[in-house]
């Protein structure tokens, strides 16, 4: 089994070296790694932030555990240059269009929630985000308006099969935990939604035994805050699943826990933190690593089939923070390494 290892930018490389200690620990038979340079860091030595020697061996690995990419001295590079185009690239030239990021509150962490206690304990949600459309891929531009002004433009939307594929994802997340889905919007305003929308309604009909609602996306930032145990698995957009997940992971308490999982049809994934390179802290030793090392854990459930492997995982990570590991996003003062060894300390 061949995982391709890309550590990328700024935290990446940090969070990738504890999510490896772990797996190296767990000794795993015939699980090999490779790892290339990706993003910035790719951009720097190679010329693309994707080359052509990482997409190959991303392509040939049967998982990809990913840090994150992003450098702010390369955010005035043309836009098809920038480090962000790694993930996009990778994400849409492996047909990676379902992902799935848990937001589930470790009960030791309900401190370190920006929500009360007895709110945040109430999160265990997983929201499944489209990953291949929507205005990230549309044709999108600078022009001049014809009285001279220059305007940015970005084309949003999505085809009947592309939501129909999101949406069973979504449907089939639900049937196996509550057999709540929540579809997420905005078709009170765009066609793009109102389609979805009806393309959601036409797939429930496969799934009957699931509750299916609609809610409105800015309804839907509010009630993450105001009652996040409402929800048992959203599925939406794009655009508004990324930002959705990054509100849902403070509410369980930091960026730095939320991992994910990004699949194809045939549950080939890419396995990476939800977080970005976080340039504000890289070098420093103060990244959380949690994210990443759940993240690994998924990539042994989803991928590889090691469930029992990935249970470890999460049980020390889980047994970590009840010995009191905190980074200081969580509060403490526990360096990444730190983080790590807690993490290894735990594992049975
Ligand atoms: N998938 C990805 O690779 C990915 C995801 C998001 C952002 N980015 C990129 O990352 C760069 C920085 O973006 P940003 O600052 O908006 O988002 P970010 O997620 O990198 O950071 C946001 C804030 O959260 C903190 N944070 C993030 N991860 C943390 C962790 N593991 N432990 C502790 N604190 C953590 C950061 O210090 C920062 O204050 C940009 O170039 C952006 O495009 C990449
Ligand atoms: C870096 C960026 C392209 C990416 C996204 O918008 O999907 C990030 O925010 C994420 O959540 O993975
Ligand atoms: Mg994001």
């Amino acid at each position: 089994m061949l995982v391709a290892l890309l550590p990328g930018d700024g935290i990446g490389p940090e969070v990738i070296t504890q999510a490896r200690r772990v797996l190296d620990a767990l000794a795993i038979d015939g699980l090999v790694f490779e790892e290339a340079l990706v993003g910035g860091a790719a951009y720097k030595a190679t010329g693309h932030p994707l080359p052509a020697d990482t997409l190959a061996l991303a392509k040939r690995a049967d998982a990809i555990l990913f840090g994150a990419v992003g450098d702010p001295d390369c955010d005035a590079l043309e836009r098809h240059l920038r480090p962000e185009q790694a993930i996009l690239g990778l994400r849409k030239e492996l047909s990676l269009f379902a992902n799935l990021r848990p937001a589930t509150l470790f009960p030791e962490l309900a401190d370190a929630s920006a929500l009360r206690p007895e709110v945040a304990s109430q999160i265990d949600m997983v929201i499944v985000r489209e990953l291949n459309g929507d205005v990230y891929f549309g044709e999108k531009g600078m022009r001049k308006t014809a009285t001279g002004k220059r305007e940015g433009y970005d084309i949003m939307s999505y085809d009947e099969d592309e939501v129909r594929r999101i949406a069973r994802v979504g449907f089939e997340t639900a049937m196996a935990r509550d057999k709540k889905l929540c579809s997420v919007d905005k078709a009170n305003v765009l066609e793009t939604s109102q389609l979805w929308r009806d393309v959601v309604i036409e797939t429930h009909a496969e799934y009957p035994e699931v509750a299916l609602s609609h809610m409105y996306v800015d309804n839907c930032a509010m009630q993450l805050v105001r009652n996040p145990g409402q929800f048992d698995v959203i599925v939406t957009g794009n655009l508004f699943g990324d930002i959705l997940s990054d509100q849902a992971s403070m509410c369980a308490g930091s960026i730095g826990m939320l991992p994910s999982a990004s699949l194809d049809a045939a549950q080939k994934g890419l396995y990476e933190p939800i977080h970005g390179s976080a340039p504000d802290i890289a070098g420093q030793g103060k990244a959380n690593p949690l994210a990443t090392i759940l993240s690994a854990a998924m990539m042994l459930r989803y991928s590889l089939g090691l469930p029992e492997q990935a249970d470890r995982i999460e049980a020390a990570v889980a047994k970590a923070l009840s010995g009191g590991a905190r980074s200081p996003d969580l509060g403490g003062t526990h360096s990444t390494r730190e983080m790590g060894d807690a993490v290894l300390a735990a594992l049975t």
